[in-house]
């Protein structure tokens, strides 16, 4: 048996512009994780079965088999039961190991509290149960099907491997590479693959990978055919940028769970459809990229801060801990500027997000979600806040200096503006995939 968990993410600088690859995105992985515990054994009948229980969800478990006599890879699920995301990664992996022998493997899901609407729940230890299936339960936006898709492709590359490391950067980009085939292939479309990313590689500044790689993938081959196809595009180098990142000591991420939701397909057409008719469209992508760039590069100057003089930082964040953003901005001490320059720069990715909004119709930081960020700057210790990802009305995301939660705890409970807004209890956890130690999931399994 062998255990292994990817994080949820949240992408706080990059939404949109990630779709093109000559702009790169931030990207937070969270403390919220999808786990897999695999269990499997060679078996000498023609037939093998992958079993994968989700016991979180009324009627969680596919099982998947297929015929080693086969001419090609196709699965079926033994009752008819759909998961789109489970199905593409059992036979993406499949066709990439080519096992030569039949085998029974059984892997059993857990996700972690943060991915989904947290009512009509049962707690088991660290794990909610829900009485919905997985399809008819409401998502946070965390990016589940991304932190399945990749903890998925792990546990089973480790049953068929079994020199799979992830501490190998090879073995990691494999993943990575079959982990976004599968996951494109069960969305029926090409993201921009941050979430997939994220899940694997941690906290990073990505640049996304050149479509082509997944929409030029043969269909319809032979089971060798096919095997050699996966093997050559999981292989080559996709150019995608992955820089590992994690935020200051210090500054905490905080999540802020709207009551509403919007949706990101037709949120992404829409800006897309304007980005091409608005002959002023670059322009305004171009400054939103730039503010995104300089928020990156004011919080890799306050780690390298955090590095070279690490009691001076201890005394700015003590600082940092009574003012609101404005009162920052005013402040004369040099120390504070790359704390300045976090603060101007999500200033300018909000305008740049509220002129985009108002030109494409796309709600991405509409008036309400403004409203709130706006009343967020005011209390003391909070340094910025955005709309991560696609925006809408999903989520906001703060950056705040951590003895400070406190502050917004008082703020939700005395000012009304608070009222549809539910601070998750999650935080960065900078680490992607990690092998987990078996013994602590027994009691679930
Ligand atoms: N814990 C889980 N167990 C089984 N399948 C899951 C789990 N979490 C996510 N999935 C799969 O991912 C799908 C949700 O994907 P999607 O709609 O893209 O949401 P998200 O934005 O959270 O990735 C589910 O319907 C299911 O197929
Ligand atoms: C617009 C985007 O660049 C970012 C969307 O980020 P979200 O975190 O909002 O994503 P979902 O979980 O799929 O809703 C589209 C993309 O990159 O695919």
């Amino acid at each position: 048996m062998k255990a292994f968990s990817a994080p949820g993410k949240a992408l706080i600088a990059g939404g949109y512009l990630v779709l093109d690859k000559q702009f790169d995105s931030y990207v937070v992985a969270l403390s919220s994780r999808m786990h897999a515990v695999v269990k499997g054994e060679d078996s000498d009948s023609i037939e093998s079965t992958i079993r994968i229980k989700s016991p979180q969800f009324l009627e969680g478990e596919w099982c998947y088999k297929y015929n080693h006599d086969s001419s090609n890879f196709r699965i079926i699920e033994i009752s008819g039961r759909k998961n789109p995301f489970a199905e593409a990664t059992v036979l993406t992996v499949l066709s990439y190991a080519n096992p030569l022998i039949s085998s029974n493997i059984s892997i059993t899901i857990f996700s972690d509290p943060g991915y989904h609407s947290q009512e009509n729940v049962i707690q088991k230890g660290q794990f909610l149960y829900h009485s919905q299936k997985i399809t008819d339960v409401a998502k946070t936006g965390l990016g589940s099907s991304a932190g399945l898709v990749t903890v998925l492709t792990t546990s089973l590359l480790s049953f068929y491997w079994n020199t799979l490391d992830i501490k190998s950067l090879e073995h990691l980009e494999i993943i990575h590479n079959l982990a976004q085939v599968a996951h494109c292939q069960a969305q029926g479309k090409v993201g921009s693959g941050f979430d997939v990313a994220a899940a694997t590689f941690g906290s990073i500044v990505y640049k996304r990978f050149d479509p082509s790689f997944i929409n030029d993938l043969a269909t319809d081959l032979t089971k060798e055919e096919q095997h050699k196809e996966i093997s050559k595009v999981v292989k080559l180098d996709w150019g995608i940028k992955n820089d590992r990142v994690a935020l200051p000591k210090g500054i905490r991420l905080v999540m802020g769970d709207i009551k509403g939701g919007s949706n990101t397909p037709k949120l992404v057409s829409k800006v897309l459809q304007w980005r091409k008719d608005d002959p002023e469209s670059e322009k305004i992508y171009s400054a939103l990229n730039e503010s995104n760039m300089k928020l990156v590069e004011s919080l890799s100057k306050i780690n390298n801060l955090v590095k070279t003089s690490p009691e001076q930082y201890t005394d700015i964040l003590s600082t940092i801990k009574e003012l609101s953003s404005s009162e920052i901005l005013s402040e004369t001490d040099l120390k504070l500027i790359p704390f300045q320059e976090v603060i101007e720069s999500t200033s300018k990715i909000r305008s740049n997000f509220r002129v985009i909004t108002e030109r494409s119709g796309a709600e991405i930081e509409p008036q309400p979600q403004t409203i709130l960020l706006d009343e967020c700057n005011k209390i003391k210790g909070v340094l910025s806040g955005v709309v991560p990802g696609a925006g809408g009305y999903d989520a906001i995301s703060l950056l705040v200096e951590e003895n400070s939660i406190g502050n917004l705890l008082k703020a939700k409970e005395t000012n009304p503006i608070f009222k549809n807004v539910e601070w998750l209890s999650l935080t960065e956890q900078d680490i992607g995939i990690q092998e987990e130690n078996v013994a602590s999931y027994i009691d679930f399994l």
